[in-house]
């Protein structure tokens, strides 16, 4: 049911009543509100060093063109979830006090038995940067040995990851091209190979459309609950590149050949639906309710005794994890190969001079 007019004012004074909720979902309410009162930002963006409105409008423009009325709504759930946690448990602490220090590409929470990483580059669309990457392959080794039973990957923000960020390839170092096509190679491996070995349930909460290895790598997680906003796109081919993250293997299995190549060589993007249909996707939920389904869910499964759900779920990949590492080798070998091509090559400079986007 889509949240009134009357509901939204009802949250508005609701909000005042509550203790202090952190900046980050203060950050959060503020851009729904401006979103669900003025519709997608249009102001000027801020000086770098006009911090706080910078955060704020930062916050905004990452809601992109969310209509006015699913921001309305969100608003309306995200209080209602606040006011719920703070009578429910006057022990609760803020985000902010409980978020892992030691990332600057992600937001790292451990509560409930639930170790979060959440992407954290809205305004960027969660672009993966060279850091990013290394930055989840850290919180994912600290996730596998901390006394969480279950760890989800989600995005920040209208989107849930853009894929690669296109400007890596921008930065080559004084050995050349050829130096950094190698060393891109040996970071997907060592990236893609931390999934295919993570010991615990893997969850991923695709809260917005995904491209990319971002999508290409959900083969590789256990349950994907992704938003009826979400979209999934893999444009391997329009981008002078091949497929990666072992989808060349998983997404044959996953939805059968056809539906594979589809999407990895000629780059159809699919709706949530449709790759709920395909296999790719667990369950599809609307936006307005998708964190507050989301969670309560995961809240009940992370409470199941943990050791058997870690030896379930070795049963269930371990005998494909030798292959899975020689297709993720393979994988990368062959794009270090497409990184030097002039088709790869010209793609990428048409987006960063913004002539192309997907
Ligand atoms: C080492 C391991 C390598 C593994 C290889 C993986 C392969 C892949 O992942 S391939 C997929 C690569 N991704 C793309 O091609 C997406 C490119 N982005 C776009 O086409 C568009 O940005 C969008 C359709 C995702 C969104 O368009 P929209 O109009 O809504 O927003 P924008 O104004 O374009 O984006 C906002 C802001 O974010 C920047 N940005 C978004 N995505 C990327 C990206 N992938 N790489 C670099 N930058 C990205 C965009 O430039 C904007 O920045 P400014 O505000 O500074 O202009």
């Amino acid at each position: 049911m889509r949240a009134s007019q009357k509901d939204f004012e009802s949250a508005l004074s609701q909000v005042k009543l509550l203790k202090d909720p952190g900046n980050e979902v203060k950050l959060k309410l503020y851009a729904l509100y401006k979103q669900a009162t003025e519709g997608p930002c249009n102001t000027p963006k801020p000086g770098v060093f006009d911090l706080i409105n910078k955060a704020k409008w930062d916050a905004w423009n990452a809601l992109g063109s969310l209509p006015k009325e699913t921001a309305r709504q969100n608003y309306v759930d995200l209080v209602s979830g606040l006011s719920s946690s703070s009578d429910s448990s006057s022990q609760v602490k803020p985000e902010a006090d409980r978020k892992q220090p030691g990332y600057e590409t992600l937001v790292v929470t451990s509560e409930d038995s639930i170790t979060k990483i959440m992407m954290n580059r809205p305004a960027k669309k969660n672009a993966m940067t060279t850091q990013m990457y290394n930055e989840i392959m850290l919180a994912l080794k600290a996730a596998s040995k901390d006394d969480s039973a279950i760890t989800v990957l989600t995005g920040n923000g209208d989107y849930y990851s853009s894929g690669n960020d296109l400007s890596n390839f921008t930065d080559i170092p004084p050995e050349g091209i050829e130096e950094k096509a190698k060393s891109g190679a040996i970071l997907l491996r060592d990236f893609v190979d931390c999934f295919i070995d993570f010991p615990k349930p893997l969850i991923a909460v695709v809260n917005g459309p995904a491209v990319g290895i971002s999508v290409t790598i959900l083969g590789l997680f256990d349950t994907v609950y992704a938003s009826n906003r979400a979209t999934f796109h893999t444009p391997f081919s329009h981008l002078g590149q091949s497929p990666e993250g072992c989808s060349s293997y998983t997404f044959p299995k996953i939805m059968g050949p056809a539906k594979a190549a589809e999407m990895l060589i000629f780059g159809k993007k699919l709706t949530a639906a449709e790759a709920c249909a395909q296999g790719l996707v667990t369950e599809v939920f609307p936006d307005s309710t998708f964190q507050k389904e989301v969670w309560t869910r995961l809240k009940a499964y992370s409470k199941l005794p943990p050791n058997a759900m870690r030896i379930s779920k070795q049963v269930i990949r371990n005998r494909e994890k030798e292959k899975l590492h020689a297709i993720n080798a393979e994988e990368s070998r062959v794009l270090q190969e497409r990184w030097l091509s002039d088709e790869c090559t010209n793609a990428v400079m048409n987006f960063l001079t913004r002539k192309a986007k997907l």
